[in-house]
This record gives structure tokens, C-alpha cells and sequence, in this order.
């Protein structure tokens, strides 16, 4: 893997912005929605069979494979362009900009759990977190409230971070429940798709016993939601795994099908989402349309988009994806991977403990 060091000049961001910028090796994953192939995903709709055409390229899209050299296919300039608008939140005078923008507001903090606070593993019920991570989020809430904003069940998400005092929002945000520390720890719990968990179960064993006849691919409840995982499922097998999924969900019009990284969620089609959730927990944290307080959401996945977008049309707080690669996003500022989420929360901690001396 070959780093590269580049000073680029930028009059809006008032001078000379140093950046980090990876050209990956061959083992990189490459991850990006762009709008030429978004421009080729509404053009096989509209041919005959295109749905499953459309489907099938969503599913390579969120879940590329590997290249061996990503230079052919992104060239730096494209890289460096994608690095200018999400800049790095740990890059010089970046995470300045974001403490800057917090001065006289609460930040809340929302965390996505996988690929965000832990490495993207094959095995989902071997997502770990390091136990530094842990404590570097532990910091933070003591500083910040904080809340996991996860697509897993909230049991899960919360055996894996396993730190009390947090929000979890598990479920892509429909599972909500929490002691809430702004208002004497009254009880928060907020389930809108609860009616949904007959079918949600009913679908479960359906594909739990489908999914045996293809060698690798995994079926995890999520409790609201469902995850089916092809990450070691042969390539060649996508197509069958979708199609037979989308066979099952022909029966459930009021389940629909998204997205992750090698994972298709059925999800109740109802209009909820990490963004949502987002608006939720700050209203229930008691800023509804409050100018005092600074979001600040970490994520990688699809869904994550929808709290990214969610703060860009409200005008307010920060997105961060973590991502190596470039990828159509919302979010304002960028960090690689796990471990430079780490630094930029325990870097969020010094700042505010020295801002607490200082003050
Ligand atoms: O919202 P998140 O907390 O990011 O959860 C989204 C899904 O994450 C998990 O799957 C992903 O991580 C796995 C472990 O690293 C990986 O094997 C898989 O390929 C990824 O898609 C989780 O297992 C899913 O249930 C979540 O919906």
C-alpha cells in the first residue's frame, strides 16, 4: 500500500489543507455508489426483467469485490476531489472546525456499531470491539451524551459495547428504549413497528430454512428487522440468493427489501429510519428545534445516510462517514476506519477536558 502525502490549496478552506491520501492495493474493497453507475441501475429497470437486474446491481454496488488495482477504476484525482469535500475530521484544522462549530451548543454523539466501532468481520456474531474502543467511548459519554444507533437488535449491539449509561437504538433505530438523564431518568421506550413481529418472525423461518441450500450465506435476526449475509457466499450465488429472497418477499407487501455492506435487511415499509431515530432521541433529549445543541453522527453503511441527510436538511450537526474509499455520502467530513474513530473520540474528550480546565 503506497500513502501519499499531498498539500492542496483550497481558498475555502482558508489556505493549505494537508491530506493523507491512501492509494490502496489490491486488497482494498472498493465502495461507491456513483452516478454513472446509478445512471445504469435506472436503465436495466427499464428493460425486461430489470427489476431483478436492478436489484442484483444494488447488491454489487453496496457490496463490491475485490479489484486488483483500484487506480484503474478511481483515478487520484477523483480521490483527491472526494477528499476535499469529506475532508478528514482528524485533518489539520478539521477537527478544529467541528469543536468551533460546537461553541455554546451540547454535542450529542450518535454511533453506528459495525464497521464504525468495530472491523467488518465474515462472522456477525464475531464483531468484536476492542477493548480501547470501549473505553474511548466510555470517555465520551462522560462528556457527551451518546447513543448506539445500530441496524442489529439492541440486545446484541448493547452485549457487544457492554458500556451502561448509553442510548441503544437498535434495529435501524426501531427499538428504542433508555433511561432518560435529562429528565430524572424517566423511562424512553419507542417500538413503531411492534405489530410487524409475527411476520418479521414468520420470514425469519422461512429464510433461515431457504437460505441452507446456499452454501455460506447467513440469516440473523435483528428483531424488527431481518439480515441476510452473502459476504461468503461464491459470487456466482448473488444472483440466486436475491432472487430467492425477493421470492419470499413477494408474499409480505408490507416488508421491503435494503441494503448493506454483503447483507440484504427486510425491514417493515414503514417511514423509519436511523434519521428518524436521530430526530427522535434529540426531541427526547429535549432539543426539538434547539439551537443549542451540535448532533455529531458517526457511520459507514447505507442506512447511515439517512442521519447524515437528516442533519444536512436540518442545517444542523455533523456528519462523519468512515469510509477508505470514496462514496456518494451526505456526510460533511470522513475518517478511514475504526481506529481513526477512536482517536477522533478520545481527541474530542482532550479537547473537552482542557476546554473544562480553561473555561
Ligand atoms: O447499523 P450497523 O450497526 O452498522 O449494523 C448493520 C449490520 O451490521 C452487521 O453486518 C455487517 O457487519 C458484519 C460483521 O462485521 C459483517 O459480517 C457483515 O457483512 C456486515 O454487513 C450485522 O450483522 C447486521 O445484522 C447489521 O444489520
Amino acid at each position: 500500500m503506497v500513502k501519499q502525502n499531498l498539500l492542496i490549496s483550497d481558498g475555502k478552506l482558508g489556505g493549505g489543507l494537508a491530506i493523507s491520501l491512501e492509494i490502496l492495493g489490491e486488497d482494498t474493497c472498493l465502495e461507491i455508489s456513483s452516478s454513472s453507475s446509478r445512471r445504469k441501475l435506472m436503465k436495466s429497470e427499464s428493460q425486461p426483467g430489470g427489476k431483478v437486474a436492478t436489484f442484483l446491481a444494488s447488491m454489487r454496488d453496496s457490496s463490491p469485490t475485490r479489484f486488483r488495482d483500484t487506480t484503474d477504476r478511481f483515478g487520484t484525482d477523483e480521490r483527491i476531489s472526494w477528499v476535499v469535500r469529506h475532508p478528514s475530521a482528524l485533518a489539520l484544522g478539521m477537527f478544529d472546525q467541528i469543536v468551533h462549530a460546537s461553541r455554546g451548543k451540547q454535542i450529542v454523539m450518535f454511533l453506528d456499531y459495525d464497521g464504525t466501532l468495530s472491523p467488518i468481520v465474515e462472522d456477525p456474531d464475531r464483531a468484536f470491539m476492542s477493548d480501547e474502543m470501549r473505553e474511548a467511548v466510555k470517555d465520551t459519554a462522560k462528556y457527551f451524551p451518546t447513543a448506539i444507533v445500530s441496524g442489529r437488535c439492541r440486545d446484541k449491539v448493547y452485549s457487544f459495547v457492554r458500556v451502561a449509561g448509553l442510548i441503544y437504538a437498535g434495529s435501524h433505530g426501531m427499538d428504542i428504549k433508555f433511561r432518560n438523564k435529562k429528565s430524572r431518568g424517566e423511562a424512553v421506550s419507542f417500538q413503531p413497528a411492534s405489530e410487524y413481529l409475527p411476520m418479521i418472525d414468520e420470514v425469519y423461518q422461512i429464510l433461515l430454512e431457504m437460505m441452507e441450500s446456499i452454501p455460506g450465506a447467513k440469516v440473523e435476526t435483528n428483531k424488527y428487522c431481518l439480515a441476510v449475509h452473502f459476504r461468503c457466499v461464491d459470487e456466482n450465488k448473488w444472483s440466486v440468493l436475491a432472487e430467492q429472497v425477493r421470492s419470499v418477499l413477494k408474499g409480505y407487501p408490507k416488508l421491503k427489501l435494503t441494503h448493506g455492506r454483503k447483507v440484504i435487511e427486510i425491514r417493515p415499509a414503514i417511514e423509519w429510519d436511523k434519521g428518524k431515530a436521530v430526530e427522535f432521541l434529540l426531541k427526547s433529549l429535549g432539543y426539538a428545534n434547539s439551537d443549542d445543541v451540535l448532533p455529531v453522527y458517526i457511520g459507514d453503511d447505507q442506512t447511515d445516510e439517512d442521519a447524515f441527510k437528516m442533519l444536512r436538511d436540518r442545517g444542523q450537526g455533523v456528519g462523519i462517514i468512515v469510509s477508505r474509499v470514496p462514496k456518494e455520502t451526505d456526510a460533511s467530513y470522513s475518517l478511514q476506519d475504526p481506529s481513526e474513530v477512536m482517536h477522533f473520540l478520545r481527541r474530542l474528550v482532550e479537547w473537552k477536558q482542557y476546554s473544562n480546565l480553561t473555561y
